[in-house]
């Protein structure tokens, strides 16, 4: 397999990264996240994250663990909890001298030329500022209206769209689970570990199902369909578990962990700096 330089990477971060099983913040794990995607800031990769947690960041705050069923209140709740949840990373984040900035998207700002464009182009100036763009789905506005198609079936989706639109050479989906397995390891004690997929075979996607787990909304179907559109584009993606997101350092530095996706292997950027 022929190593690809990495410059650019977008992370994905699941609700189950973020917030603990007892419903509260995760303030480690984000210390975490903020400490690894500054670190690879400073060594000049190019970094985007897409963090899910919104809406676990507002029953957080409201002191409750279950999601209303209503639709207009949990968008209530998402824009209720984006506010903190961008409160914490922005502090974490100054903590380690980086600078961050938000995006809310919907499908549409994505699929429409103009939109795009303004979307890009705000990425690009960004990054060249060394500023870590953090992208959510909009969640308070994301219904099915008329013929647009303003929704996402999930954060995964959204991560590989914006990585294979801002061109970036790796995305990686941090998740409650340390790869993909050949079925789900949660319904079945034997699941094995696939370390490296090239191709999405008809096997590979009769082994993933949806969520079995509290917070988690895609399942490995929506991770799936990420590793697809990134296959497509040929580029790379590494599913692994988020538990402990410095796991991206070694990922970046190119360490077998969790599910590789893609036809190249992975070969960090050349800098001056010591490996993390
Ligand atoms: N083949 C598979 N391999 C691994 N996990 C699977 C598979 N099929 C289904 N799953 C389920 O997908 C879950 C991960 O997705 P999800 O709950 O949406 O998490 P996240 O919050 O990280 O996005 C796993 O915990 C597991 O129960
Ligand atoms: N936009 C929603 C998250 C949707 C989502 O994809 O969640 P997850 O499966 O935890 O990545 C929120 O911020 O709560």
């Amino acid at each position: 397999m022929e190593a690809k330089m990495i410059r650019r990477l977008v992370v994905k971060v699941g609700t189950s990264s973020l917030v603990m099983k007892n419903g509260r913040i995760n303030l480690p794990s984000i210390d975490r996240l903020a400490y690894s995607l500054s670190a690879l800031n400073n060594a000049g990769y190019q970094v985007v994250l897409v963090s899910s947690g919104a809406m676990g960041a507002g029953l957080a705050s409201l002191n409750k663990t279950q999601r209303p069923a209503a639709i207009a209140e949990q968008q209530a709740l998402a824009s209720l909890g984006q506010v903190e949840l961008m409160r914490i990373y922005s502090q974490r984040f100054l903590d380690y001298q980086t600078r961050i900035a938000q995006l809310l998207l919907t499908r549409d700002n994505l699929e429409y030329p103009l939109n795009r464009t303004n979307v890009l182009n705000t990425i690009e100036a960004l990054l060249q500022q060394k500023i870590v763009p953090i992208i959510n789905e909009n969640d308070p506005v994301s219904v099915d209206e008329l013929d647009h198609h303003t929704t996402f079936s999930d954060n995964d989706e959204l991560s590989a769209l914006v990585a294979t639109r801002i061109g970036a050479d790796l995305l990686i989906v941090l998740s409650d689970i340390d790869g993909l397995f050949d079925k789900d390891p949660h319904k079945n004690a034997d699941a094995k570990l696939i370390e490296n997929v090239a191709e999405l075979t008809p096997a590979i996607r009769l082994s993933a199902t949806g969520s079995s787990t509290r917070f988690g909304t895609g399942g490995m179907v929506t991770k799936l369909k990420a590793a697809e559109t990134i296959l497509n584009a040929d580029r790379q993606m590494v599913l692994c578990n988020g538990q402990d997101p410095r796991v991206i350092l070694k990922v970046v530095n190119g360490q077998p962990i969790g599910t590789h996706f893609g036809r190249h292997s992975i070969k960090p950027l050349a800098t001056d700096k010591e490996e993390f």
